[in-house]
């Protein structure tokens, strides 16, 4: 661990020395001379004195530095058959031209966009657009329902949202704009114009506040960027918690340049001119940090791909991607790889395509289980290699960071704490556990550049969320140990929040969704293990006394309403209605109890359990016998 240990050592022992020496690496307009910003603590902020703008070191200093030809984005669209590519010069274009659109609709630095859109070029080029005005867009996930969507408007609340007519899913098609017209007519803070991108599969009828992005685009005249504070914010990310109020996670400018500079050499060795491929989607933390900005501040080529990884048109679409571009590395989630494994379970399609110029499968957003691992392995004869990472922390934690020091993999363990987070394992109260032994994943503070300073217009809920558990520590939510090695071992969430397919969602909101109908007395959602999505809710909901419903009726009900209200990505399709839950004497629902049951591995019920006849009774529905 020669490099690595020096690095991390480094950046443990003087972190302003480190990161200042890595901002090195990113042009400023204002070179920051200070590293950490202590003065608020436990509200750290990165570079306080510095001052940039992220789109200009995305696109610009590349055209600047004379590689204006390079190419920095291809679109890939299997499910209409369309594939694009820009250079450096032609997106900075077409960036400079729609950030002169959204400020023509009165978007300044600091005013916030709201972008639901697919995976078009038009939703990075609404990315980047809002970041040279220095405004703040956040993205939303597509496949979220028109109440989510109405919960991130009423919590940014934009000026302006920016939406395509519609998605492409290969089953349908998914039209966007009735989405968005219903979210925002559930919002007092509706925004005061809505561009929308048309596509010809379903267009959208247009109503007042709305304007065509083909129209505005050709009315508008290119802008240049606004440099910006390093602190000041550059997106809101909205993440599931606990509860069903979704948290905006916030990210600063110069920070997250830094930040992803650093990760895209040191972690996945990719640097000028390398084809760099992220098949996720720009509504996710990934899609933000490795399909659109990392890769651009890199001067690296980003794949964006509008496809799955089966379906459009087969499970060698992955494989037809790499050898198509020459994709250097991928970075996806394990359910991507078991999706396709399921299909191909032999590997057949990979050998159908020239995978020559692939070095390396990057894997994160979910547990990668071994035997996924050993199947890409076997299957693709390059590393394979796990990290790990958060929404709020925007870049991994812990890595096997290959273009620092690339070393052995371990299955089942994303490897060792990257260099600026102080990874500790901490009992329930708060002391920090032996090498092997199980514990809450805590990281001291402060935490690095790039990663969150608060929660969107909510410092309290930042505090309490994150910071108040264990004082002094980030609460990462999730549980693990590291081995004698030093090696993190990442097992699984230790609270109500679960993932399903890579899709952080929160059972909290689901309860609340099963809750609201009128059948229902009180109810539970769980997540179960689940051999393709890794994880899937299923909900136990018991009845108010007197109602008389069919169960399947009742069923169907609350699987609609669950996505009529969280949306198609909940994959909510399972709910029984039981005779009861089991609780504890005071009231509390023993989900994790249900949790280890329904998963096979029946842990000692707590003495605390109120009735242990009613766990007893909800086994067979948990087992499913
Ligand atoms: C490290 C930090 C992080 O964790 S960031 C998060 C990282 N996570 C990811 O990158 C997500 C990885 N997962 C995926 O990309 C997808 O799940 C893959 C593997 C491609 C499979 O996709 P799919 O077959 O659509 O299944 P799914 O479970 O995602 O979808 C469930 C239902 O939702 C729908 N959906 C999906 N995306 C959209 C969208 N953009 N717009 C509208 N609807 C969408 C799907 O069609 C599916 O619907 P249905 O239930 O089949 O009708």
């Amino acid at each position: 661990m020669g490099d690595y240990q020096d690095a991390y050592s480094a950046s443990m022992k003087d972190p302003d020395a480190f990161w200042l020496t890595a901002a090195d690496a990113v042009t400023w307009s204002r070179r920051p001379q200070r590293g950490l910003d202590a003065d608020r603590a436990p509200f750290y902020r990165w570079f306080p004195d510095g001052e940039l703008n992220t789109c200009y070191n995305a696109l610009d200093r590349h055209v600047d530095a004379g590689h204006g030809d390079r190419p920095a984005l291809l679109y890939d669209s299997p499910v209409t058959g369309v594939t694009a590519r820009y250079t450096y010069a032609e997106l900075r274009d077409q960036v400079a031209r729609f950030a002169g659109a959204l400020r023509g609709l009165g978007v300044g630095r600091g005013d916030r966009v709201v972008i639901y859109m697919p995976m078009v070029p038009e939703a990075v080029i609404a990315m980047l657009a809002c970041a040279r005005l220095g405004a703040v867009h956040s993205v939303v996930f597509g496949g979220f329902a028109p109440k989510e969507l109405a919960a991130r408007i009423d919590d940014a609340a934009p000026k302006v949202l920016v939406c395509a007519s519609c998605g492409i899913e290969p089953s349908r098609v998914v039209e966007y704009k009735p989405i968005v017209d219903e979210a925002i007519a559930a919002t007092p803070q509706a925004p005061e114009k809505v561009v929308v991108l048309q596509r010809d599969r379903a267009r959208a009828r247009m109503g007042e506040r709305d304007v065509d992005w083909d129209e505005l685009m050709a009315a508008a005249e290119p802008v240049s960027c606004v440099d910006v504070a390093a602190t000041d914010p550059l997106y809101i990310l909205y993440t599931s918690g606990t509860t069903g109020k979704p948290k905006g996670v916030v990210r600063d400018n110069g920070g997250h340049a830094v930040a992803l500079t650093w990760s895209m050499a040191n972690v996945y060795d990719i640097g000028p001119g390398d084809v760099w491929w992220t098949a996720s989607d720009v509504g996710w933390v990934v899609g933000h940090s490795y399909i659109v900005y990392g890769p651009l501040l890199a001067g690296a080529t980003t794949v964006l791909y509008e496809g799955k990884p089966v379906g459009t048109p087969d499970a060698g679409a992955f494989w037809r991607v790499i050898s198509q571009y020459g994709v250097k590395a991928l970075f996806t989630a394990p359910t991507a790889v078991r999706a396709i494994k399921k299909v191909d379970p032999e590997g057949d399609e990979t050998t159908k395509h020239d995978l020559s110029a692939f070095r390396t499968l990057f894997l994160a957003g979910e547990r990668l289980d071994p035997e996924t691992y050993r199947w890409a392995s076997a299957k693709l004869g390059v590393p394979v290699v796990d990290h790990w990472w958060q929404t709020e922390t925007g870049w991994a934690i812990a890595a096997n960071l290959r273009g620092l020091e690339p070393m052995p993999i371990k299955p089942g363990s994303p490897t060792v704490p990257v260099p600026g987070y102080d990874v500790r394992i901490l009992d329930q109260l708060g002391q920090e556990v032996p090498p092997g032994a199980e514990g809450a994943i805590c990281i001291r503070l402060p935490l690095p550049p790039g990663t969150l300073p608060t929660l969107w217009g909510d410092d309290e809920r930042y505090l309490s969320s994150y910071l108040s558990h264990f004082p002094g520590y980030y609460l990462t939510g999730d549980g693990g140990h590291v081995d004698s090695d030093g090696y993190l071992f990442v097992m699984g969430r230790t609270d109500d929040v679960i993932n399903v397919a890579g899709h952080r969602l929160s059972t909290g909101s689901m309860e609340a969704v099963l809750a609201a109908h009128p059948a229902v007395a009180e109810c539970a959602v769980i997540g179960v293990h689940d051999s393709l999505k890794g994880q899937v809710p299923r909900g136990f909901v018991v009845l108010k006394a007197g109602v008389d419903m069919a169960q399947e009726t009742l069923q169907a009900e609350l699987v609609a309403a669950v996505r009529r209200d969280i949306g198609p990505v909940a994959a909510f399709k399972e709910v029984a209605i039981v005779d009861g839950l089991p609780k504890t004497r005071s009231g509390k629902i023993l989900r994790k109890s249900m949790r280890a049951i329904a998963d096979g591995h029946d842990e000692p019920v707590p003495s605390t359990i109120e009735d242990p006849g009613v766990l007893d009774a909800l086994r067979p529905h948990l087992r499913r016998e």
